[in-house]
């Protein structure tokens, strides 16, 4: 039986998805073979002891002690893609939403509550406080031209608008997604300089954080509109308040507000909805889980951010997999201590990410819990090694 740990809500759907023969998932857990969670933040927690594997039914995965847990070769999941359409569509919906003065307009004619038939006179009378602008022909600037940016790159053409993005690592993948329309940016000062809207889609990372900051804001257009549905860490909080109070942001729409930012002056704070549609929950569920798994069922590995992708067919036989450092000689100390039993190699891949590897080896012979034990303390003596299952 494996465990699963939930720390957020998880759609039903993706928790179906584990049989009850070979799964119990429990919101409180003594010792869980896996973690689902959603932006739960795990920094603070320490890790179970026989943790092998964390799903992020989500992209960001800066709520995850991600280092700590490669280091203990715990594989961390996350789930590209799933809810990008529901960003995506939150970034066109508040463009139109701070361009068309919709929130302000909304809120005044409401409050014409009670003042009986003169109600459509005082419409009439008042709606010019709200005229907008459309956003036909005007410039879009994206940072990060991932799953998400790439998909508000190619509507937002849809809608009329010169599209400019910034992505020093895009992906071949996104590469053949994106509208050839799409200008490219050779550096992201091209983006701060010449956009009327400025749309951020990138992870946060010691790269990213506060990459937003006055020195940004000081090449910006007067006016312009940030729309920061990544991660509130990558704008510099008090460089940001300046640039409020100063005009140069017409509006700041965040989907991360805290104390400070709904201080501030012409911001636009959403409570964290950029993915929450029941179509994104579920996607996120089904992918998260899936993916979860095929890694305690088969060791196999799909869409981890700290392991790479590793797949060979799992039929039922005997299988090793070892998490380890990327270093000279692992495979050959592995294979050394399975010689010392006799045991014969029927298939085996080995791939890296980074400082990190991770091999799978198929083996013919079938051996005793005495030799399981011994070839899995063998393993794991081995300097390097972070983790070692072994399926029968
Ligand atoms: N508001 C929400 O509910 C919500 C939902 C999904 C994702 N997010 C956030 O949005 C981020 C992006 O999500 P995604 O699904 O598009 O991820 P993604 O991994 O598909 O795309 C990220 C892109 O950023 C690029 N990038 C990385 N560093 C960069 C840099 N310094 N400059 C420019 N580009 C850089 C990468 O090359 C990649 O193409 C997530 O990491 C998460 O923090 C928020
Ligand atoms: O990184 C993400 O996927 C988003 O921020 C969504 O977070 P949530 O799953 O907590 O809505």
């Amino acid at each position: 039986m494996f465990k699963i740990q939930t720390l957020n809500n998880i759609a039903s759907c993706g928790l179906d998805i584990f049989s009850n023969e070979r799964y119990t998932i429990e919101k409180e857990c003594e010792s869980p073979d896996g973690i689902l969670l959603r932006s739960y933040y795990m920094h603070d927690m320490e890790l179970p002891e026989n943790l092998k594997a964390i799903a992020r039914a989500g992209a960001g995965v800066n709520n995850i002690p991600v280092d700590t847990c490669t280091e203990k070769g715990i594989v961390v999941f996350n789930t590209p893609g799933a809810n990008a359409n529901a960003v995506k569509e939150m970034v066109l919906a508040s463009m139109l939403l701070s361009s068309r003065n919709l929130l302000e307009g909304v809120s005044w004619a409401k409050s014409l509550q009670g003042q009986g038939d003169v109600v459509p006179k005082l419409v009439e009378a008042g709606k010019k406080e709200y005229v907008g602008r459309e956003i036909k022909g005007k410039k879009l600037g994206i940072i990060g031209l991932g799953a998400i940016g790439a998909l508000v790159a190619n509507d937002a053409l849809s809608l009329d608008m010169e599209v400019i993005g910034y992505d020093p690592y895009v992906s071949v993948e996104t590469a053949w997604r994106l509208s050839r329309q799409v200008q490219r940016a050779l550096s992201i000062e091209q983006i701060f300089s010449t956009c009327d809207f400025i749309t951020i889609h990138v992870p946060l990372t010691e790269q990213t954080k506060e990459s937003i900051n006055a020195q940004a804001f000081g090449l910006m257009k007067k006016g312009v509109c940030l729309m920061n549905f990544s991660r509130g860490e990558l704008v510099n909080e008090e460089d940001l308040r300046v640039a409020l109070e100063e005009g140069i942001l017409g509006s700041y729409i965040t989907d991360f507000p805290n104390e400070n930012v709904l201080g501030m002056k012409n911001v636009i704070p959403i409570p964290h909805l950029g993915a929450s549609t029941l179509e994104s929950e579920e996607n996120c569920a089904i992918m998260a889980a899936r993916q979860m798994r095929d890694y305690l069922e088969t060791g196999n590995i799909k869409n981890s951010v700290n392991y790479p992708n590793v797949e060979l067919p799992y039929f039922g036989q005997k299988r090793i997999t070892v998490a380890h450092k990327n270093v000279p000689n692992m495979v050959g100390q592995m294979t050394a201590a399975l010689a010392e039993h006799g045991i014969n190699i029927a298939d085996m891949i080995n791939r890296s990410k980074g400082g990190y590897a991770y091999t799978v080896i198929d083996i013919d012979n079938s051996f005793d819990a005495t030799i399981k034990d011994d070839i899995a303390t063998r393993i794991r003596s081995i300097e390097g090694v972070a983790a070692v299952r072994i399926f029968q």
